[in-house]
C-alpha cells in the first residue's frame, strides 16, 4: 500500500513500539549507561527515533496520533515519575532526574531496583511502583509536554497517552516495611487531584485530547465511576478518551456509557468481540466516540478487512462517532514485516507487522468514509491472501493432526507414583543433600553473541562456530566442576533466546531477522510465529548435552522450553485452539525428551516460565487454561523412565493462582523465581500438599548484587522450615545470561558453600 496523502482518515492507534529504527533506543541507552554516549546525546536519538515515529504515523494517514507513549524504559516508571511517586531509596541517592530514573529501572550498587513483572498477560514487564499510607504525590508534566511540543511543532496534534490512576493505583504494591494489609487503592482521593492538575496542565496548552488508558477496567471496576466522574467532571479539560485493552469490558460497561467522557476505545478483536454485542445489548455509547479495536494490536497475522468493514458497519448507530484502531498500543508487535526479507514472500504477505497494521486501519478508515468500492482494490487482493493462507499446505500436516488425536490419558501420565520414582532417581543420581544446581543459561557474553552475528553473516563457518560453542560449554563446565555444583549444565552458549532457537528447528514456527519486541527496558526478544502443524525434523539439543556430559562424571541437566511458554512467547496461530498447537508442539518435545533420555540423560528440565502468564484475565477462563497447559506439560514429559529425572523451572510468577496446576504438572522438582519472597513460596506450595522436590531461588539473578554465604543459609534455613531437606534443591532463582562471570562466580561460590554448611 502506498503512503496516503488526502483527508485523514478517523484512525489512530492507541501507542506504537518505540524501540526505535534498527533498535536504536536500546543501542543508545545501553551506551549511556556504559558510559560511551552523554545524557544529551541520549535525548537526541530520543527526538530523531520520537520524530521518526510520529512522521510513520502522520504519513499513513491516521486523524489520531498518540504521544507520550514513547519511554526511555517503562510506561509504568513514566507515569511514577509524572505523579511523584519515586521511592525514598532512589530519590536520597541525590541523582539527577535521568538516574534517578534508571536507578528505579535497574538498582545501583546502594540500593535495588523496583520489583519488575508482567504487564497483564503479555511478555512485557513493567516496574512495580511503591506505595506507602505516607505517599504523596506531586505532577511532573515534562515528559508528555515535552512529546506533545514536539508533535506540535511538525504539524501534529497529538493525543497524550497517561496510565490512568485506576490501573497505576492497581498495579502497584505495598513498599518495604509497610504492613501488607495496606491497599494502595486508598490512595485514590490523594492521586486523583495529580491527574486533575495534569488535564487542567494539558488544556492550557491547548492540547485536545488525552488518552487515559485503564486497562484493569477489563477485571475490575471498583471505583471506576468515581474517578470518571471526577475527572470528567473537570471545567477546563481536554477531551478525555477512556482506553480499555486486552478483553472485553462487560461489568465496567454501564459505567463507561455514563460516564461524562468524549470517548471510549474498546478491544474488539478475539474473545473481547464480546464487548460487541454487549454494547448493542446495552444501547451504545450514545454522545461518545467509539475507538472500535478491530485490528488485533497484539498478533501478527493480516486481518479481514471485509470481514472487519462488516464488522463495523454493524457498530453504526452505536456511537455518535467511530474511530478505527488496533484493539491495544502496538507496542507488543515487530516493528515492519517489509524488513523480512529473509522470509518466503508467500508467507510474509500473511503478516501485519506495527507499520502494516497503520495501513490495515488507514484503508477501513476509508472504506468507511468513503465507501467499500474506494478500497475494492485493497479488499480484492486481501481476500486474496487470506485464501492463500488457508489452503496452503503449509498450514496442516497429516501426520501431525493424526498422531495428536490417537494421544491416549496414558500418554500424559508417568508410569509410577513420585515417591516411588524418587527412590530410583536417587538411587541412580547419588546425590548429596541439598543439592546445588542453575537453572541452564551461563553469562551471554557480547562475544558469544558477536560470535553469532559471525555465523549469521558468513564470516563464521559452521565448524567454527560449533567449535567456539564447545569451547564455551566446556568452559562451563569447569567452572561448575571448580564450584563444586552438583547437578550441571550446558550453560546454552548456542542459543539466541529459549524460545527462538527451538522454534528456528521447529517445523510449523518461523523466525524473523529484525521482529525485536520489548520485553522490558532494553530488552528485547524476537517472537517467532507459528504458521502450521509443528513438528521436529531431527534432535535439537541431544549433541549439545551428550558433548557436555562427556565432559564430566557429573550429571548434565537436559534443557528445553515447555509447549506452553513455546507458545506463549510466540505468536501463535488464529485459525485453531491453542490448545490443538500445544499438543503438536508437545509431540516434538516428548521426542527431544526421549532422545536426550536414550543418549543417557538422567536429568532433564522443562522450562514453564510462562505458565502463569498464560493464565486468562477471567477467572472463568482459567480452570480450561489450566487444563489444557498442564496436560501438554505431561505429555511432554511422562513418556520416561522412572528413573529418569524430570524438572521444571518458573519465573516471573505470582504462583498463588496455579498452585494446584503446579502440582499437576508431577515433576520430580521444581525452581522457582521469588525475588520478593523467596521463601514464602516453599511455605506455600508445601501447604499446598506439593510432594515433590524444590529449589526456590535463593537470590536474584535480575540485579547485579552477589548474595553473602550468611544470606543464602538464612534463606536455607527459612526453606528448610517448610520443605524436608531430602527434597530441598539449592539454585539461583533464573538462568545466568543476563549477568556477568565474575558475578556468577562470586554468587555460587557463596550458594554452595551455604548448602554445605547444611548439610
Ligand atoms: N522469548 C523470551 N521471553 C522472555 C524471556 C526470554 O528469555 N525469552 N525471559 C524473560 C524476559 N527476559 C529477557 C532477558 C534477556 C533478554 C535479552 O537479553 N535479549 C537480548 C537479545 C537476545 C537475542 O535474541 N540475541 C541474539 C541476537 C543478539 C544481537 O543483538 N546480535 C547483534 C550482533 C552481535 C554482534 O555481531 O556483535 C545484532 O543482531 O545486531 C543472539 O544472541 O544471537 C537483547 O535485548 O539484547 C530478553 C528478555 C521473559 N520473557
Ligand atoms: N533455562 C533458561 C535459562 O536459564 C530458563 C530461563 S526462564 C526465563 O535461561
Ligand atoms: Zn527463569
Amino acid at each position: 500500500m502506498s503512503s496516503f496523502s488526502g483527508n485523514p482518515l478517523p484512525a489512530t492507534v492507541l501507542g506504537y513500539p518505540r524501540i526505535g529504527r534498527n533498535r536504536a533506543m536500546k543501542k543508545a541507552i545501553e551506551a549511556y549507561w556504559r558510559g560511551e554516549l552523554s545524557a544529551a546525546n541520549l535525548q537526541r536519538t530520543v527526538v530523531d527515533e520520537r520524530r521518526a515515529v510520529f512522521e510513520t504515523l502522520q504519513s499513513a494517514g491516521l486523524t489520531d496520533v498518540p504521544c507520550n507513549d514513547f519511554s526511555l524504559y517503562d510506561q509504568v516508571l513514566d507515569t511514577l515519575v509524572m505523579v511523584g511517586a519515586v521511592p525514598p531509596r532512589h530519590r536520597d541517592l541525590g541523582l539527577n532526574a535521568l538516574d534517578t530514573y534508571f536507578a528505579m529501572a535497574r538498582g545501583t550498587a546502594e540500593v535495588p531496583p523496583l520489583e519488575m513483572t508482567k504487564w497483564f498477560d503479555t511478555n512485557y514487564h513493567y516496574l512495580v511502583p511503591e506505595l506507602a499510607p505516607d505517599t504523596e504525590f506531586t505532577l511532573d508534566l515534562s515528559k508528555p509536554l515535552q512529546e506533545y511540543r514536539q508533535a506540535r511543532s511538525l504539524g501534529l496534534e497529538a493525543r497524550p497517552v497517561l496510565l490512568g490512576p485506576l490501573t497505576f493505583l492497581h498495579l502497584a504494591k505495598v513498599a518495604p516495611g509497610v504492613a501488607a494489609d495496606f491497599d494502595p487503592l486508598t490512595l485514590l482521593e490523594r492521586l486523583l487531584p495529580v491527574y486533575e492538575q495534569a488535564l487542567a496542565q494539558f488544556a492550557a496548552e491547548g492540547v485536545h485530547w488525552v488518552q487515559l488508558d485503564e486497562p484493569v477496567l477489563v477485571s475490575e471496576q471498583a471505583q471506576a465511576e468515581l474517578v470518571l466522574r471526577r475527572l470528567g467532571s473537570l471545567p477546563e479539560r481536554p477531551k478525555l478518551l477512556i482506553a480499555t485493552y486486552f478483553g472485553s469490558v462487560r461489568e465496567a460497561l454501564p459505567i463507561l456509557r455514563q460516564a461524562p467522557v468524549e470517548a471510549v476505545a474498546l478491544d474488539l478483536t478475539g474473545p473481547a468481540e464480546s464487548n460487541l454485542r454487549d454494547l448493542a445489548g446495552a444501547g451504545g455509547l450514545p454522545g461518545k466516540r467509539l475507538v472500535a479495536g478491530v485490528i488485533d494490536g497484539r498478533n501478527v497475522w493480516a486481518a479481514d478487512l471485509r470481514a472487519q468493514l462488516a464488522r463495523l458497519a454493524s457498530l453504526h448507530g452505536l456511537a455518535d462517532e467511530i474511530v478505527i484502531a488496533p484493539s491495544c498500543s502496538l507496542l507488543h508487535v515487530p516493528l515492519d514485516v517489509s524488513l523480512e526479507t529473509g522470509l518466503d514472500p508467500d508467507v510474509r504477505c500473511w503478516f501485519a507487522f506495527a507499520r502494516q497494521k497503520l495501513d490495515e486501519v488507514a484503508v477501513l478508515a476509508r472504506g468507511i468514509s468513503a465507501g467499500p468500492q474506494a478500497i475494492e482494490a485493497e479488499l480484492q487482493r486481501n481476500q486474496e491472501i487470506l485464501a492463500h493462507r488457508a489452503a496452503s499446505p503449509i498450514t496442516r500436516d497429516p501426520a501431525v493432526r493424526e498422531r495428536v488425536a490417537a494421544v491416549t490419558p496414558a500418554d500424559e501420565h508417568r508410569a509410577v507414583s513420585y515417591p516411588q520414582r524418587a527412590r530410583q532417581q536417587a538411587e541412580r543420581l547419588n546425590l548429596p543433600s541439598l543439592p546445588t544446581t542453575t537453572i541452564g543459561s551461563f553469562p551471554q557474553t557480547q562475544a558469544l553473541r558477536a560470535a553469532r552475528g559471525r555465523f549469521r553473516r558468513g564470516e563464521l563457518g559452521p565448524d567454527g562456530y560449533a567449535e567456539r560453542m564447545r569451547t564455551e560449554v566446556e568452559h562451563v563446565i569447569r567452572l561448575q566442576e571448580t564450584l563444586g555444583l552438583d547437578v550441571l549444565v550446558h550453560g546454552e552458549p548456542e542459543r539466541n533466546d529459549m524460545v527462538q532457537y527451538f522454534a528456528e528447528q521447529l517445523t510449523g514456527f518461523v523466525a524473523t531477522q529484525h521482529g525485536w519486541v520489548q520485553s522490558y527496558g532494553t530488552r528485547y526478544v524476537r517472537p517467532p510465529v507459528v504458521i502450521g502443524d509443528v513438528s521436529r525434523p531431527q534432535p535439537m539439543t541431544v549433541e549439545w548435552t551428550s558433548f557436555a556430559q562427556s565432559l564430566t562424571d557429573k550429571p548434565v541437566k537436559g534443557m528445553l522450553t515447555g509447549p506452553v511458554t513455546m507458545l506463549c512467547w510466540s505468536f501463535v496461530r488464529d485459525d485453531q485452539p491453542l490448545e490443538e498447537t500445544a499438543q503438536q508442539v508437545a509431540l516434538a518435545l516428548r521426542d527431544e525428551v526421549a532422545d536426550l533420555e536414550a543418549a543417557g540423560t538422567a536429568v532433564i528440565q522443562v522450562d514453564e516460565p510462562a505458565l502463569r502468564e498464560g493464565l486468562p484475565l477471567r477467572a472463568s477462563d482459567r480452570p480450561g487454561y489450566l487444563r489444557w497447559a498442564t496436560a501438554a506439560f505431561r505429555l511432554a514429559t511422562s513418556g520416561v523412565r522412572d528413573n529418569t529425572q524430570i524438572h521444571t523451572h518458573m519465573c516471573y510468577a505470582e504462583f498463588g493462582e496455579i498452585l494446584s496446576a503446579v502440582i499437576d504438572l508431577d515433576t520430580d522438582v521444581i525452581s522457582l523465581e521469588g525475588a520478593r519472597s523467596h521463601m514464602s513460596i516453599a511455605a506455600d506450595l508445601s501447604a499446598a500438599g506439593y510432594p515433590s522436590g524444590v529449589g526456590p531461588g535463593v537470590y536474584d539473578i535480575h540485579s547485579p548484587r552477589v548474595p553473602g554465604r550468611d544470606e543464602v543459609t538464612r534463606m536455607l534455613r527459612q526453606a528448610l522450615e517448610h520443605v524436608p531437606a531430602e527434597r530441598l534443591w539449592v539454585n539461583p532463582d533464573c538462568g545466568l545470561k543476563t549477568r556477568d562471570e565474575a558475578e556468577v562466580k562470586s554468587s555460587l561460590a557463596n550458594l554452595v558453600a551455604a548448602a554445605e554448611s547444611l548439610r
